[in-house]
């Protein structure tokens, strides 16, 4: 159990989350010197400790209390709770927040030139997987009986290596599937990173530090969703105008020099601005439109 006065938050070391946890932090005001191989990072400006390890461990260091936070695929915490569940061990932890990375899906993939007609044709089949929990679970709400290989990783060279008929992996563009011949036929489980919070209550500076560090989370993802776009507009059209602009409700309007006949338009939106839009604010004589991104936001 962490007794440590400082924060402990255990991130995936390398692999596909460690950049943006990485910059998550960043962006929330936690600098943190990442020389190379370290396995501990101290912040300089928080009292805060980043262990820096493989994935898979991250949720149990979190049940276990090791650590107070932990930045995780959706996917591997649900594995590791089917996994110790199922072994009788105990469970527990805060879901904090969804993060905006880290979007996978664990899905079901055959030979390409094999015909697939739902989950029945694979009865009886060998599924290679490096997530046994979250595949029986999904079988078995199917009734459908198989027999899982495990594969901690390169899962999809099992058919072609003869080793199952089927596989059951993460998939994001589909490239590697691609790769090795195979198709996407059933997405199992839809996955995000997130971050979660040792259940045990953490001590009252401990916990204020927590619910800062969600607050500018909160502002950054609400700040990468978000756009100020700024425009020219003739007056006889402003209302049209800013009809078109998504999301917005009180736009800043201001005058503009050596120009009585147009205005600055000034908004915040909670949306991207598309193409499609931007066209129709110029058919309307909407003019130097800018669309910028936006780092921070405190409400
Ligand atoms: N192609 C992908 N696109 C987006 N996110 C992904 C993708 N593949 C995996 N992820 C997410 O990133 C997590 C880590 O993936 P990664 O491939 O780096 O894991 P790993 O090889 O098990 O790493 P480790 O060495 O830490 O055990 C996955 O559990 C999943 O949540
Ligand atoms: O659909 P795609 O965009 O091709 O992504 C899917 C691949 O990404 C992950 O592996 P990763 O590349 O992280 O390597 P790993 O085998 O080391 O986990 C996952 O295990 C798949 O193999
Ligand atoms: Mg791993």
């Amino acid at each position: 159990m962490s007794t440590n006065k400082r924060l402990r938050i255990a991130m995936q070391k390398k692999g596909r989350l460690s950049d943006e946890s990485q910059e998550l932090l960043k962006q929330c005001g936690v600098k943190i010197n990442l020389q190379g191989q370290k396995l501990i990072a101290y912040a300089e400006n928080l009292p805060i400790d980043i262990l820096r390890v493989r994935d898979d461990d991250i949720p149990g260091l979190v049940f276990d209390g090791v650590v107070d936070l932990g930045i995780i695929g959706e996917n591997v915490l649900e594995e590791e709770e089917l996994t110790r569940t199922a072994a009788g061990d105990k469970v527990e932890y805060k879901m904090l927040r969804r993060l905006e990375f880290g979007g996978c899906r664990l899905s079901l993939a055959v030979d390409s030139d094999v015909e697939f007609d739902g989950p029945e044709s694979l009865r009886d089949c060998r599924i290679a997987t490096s997530y046994p929990q979250l595949l029986k679970r999904y079988m078995v709400e199917q009734g459908v009986p198989f027999k899982s290989i495990l594969l901690n990783g390169s899962v999809e060279v099992a058919p072609r290596a003869g080793l199952a008929d089927a596989i059951c992996d993460l998939v994001s563009s589909g490239a590697t599937l691609e790769a090795n011949g195979l198709k996407e036929v059933e997405v199992i489980y839809r996955s995000k990173a997130c971050l979660i919070q040792r259940k045990e209550p953490l001590s009252e500076e401990k916990q204020a530090l927590v619910d800062k560090i969600l607050t500018r989370i909160q502002g950054v993802q609400q700040a990468d969703e978000s756009k100020y776009i700024m425009l020219h507009a003739p007056k006889d059209k402003l209302e049209e105008i800013t009809a078109l602009l998504p999301g917005v409700e009180n736009p800043t309007i201001l005058p503009l020099a050596h120009d009585d006949t147009k205005v600055a338009v000034h908004v915040v939106s909670q949306e991207n601005l598309f193409w499609e839009t931007m066209e129709q604010l110029k058919e309307k004589g909407a003019s130097s439109v800018l669309v910028l991104p936006i780092e921070k936001m405190l409400a």
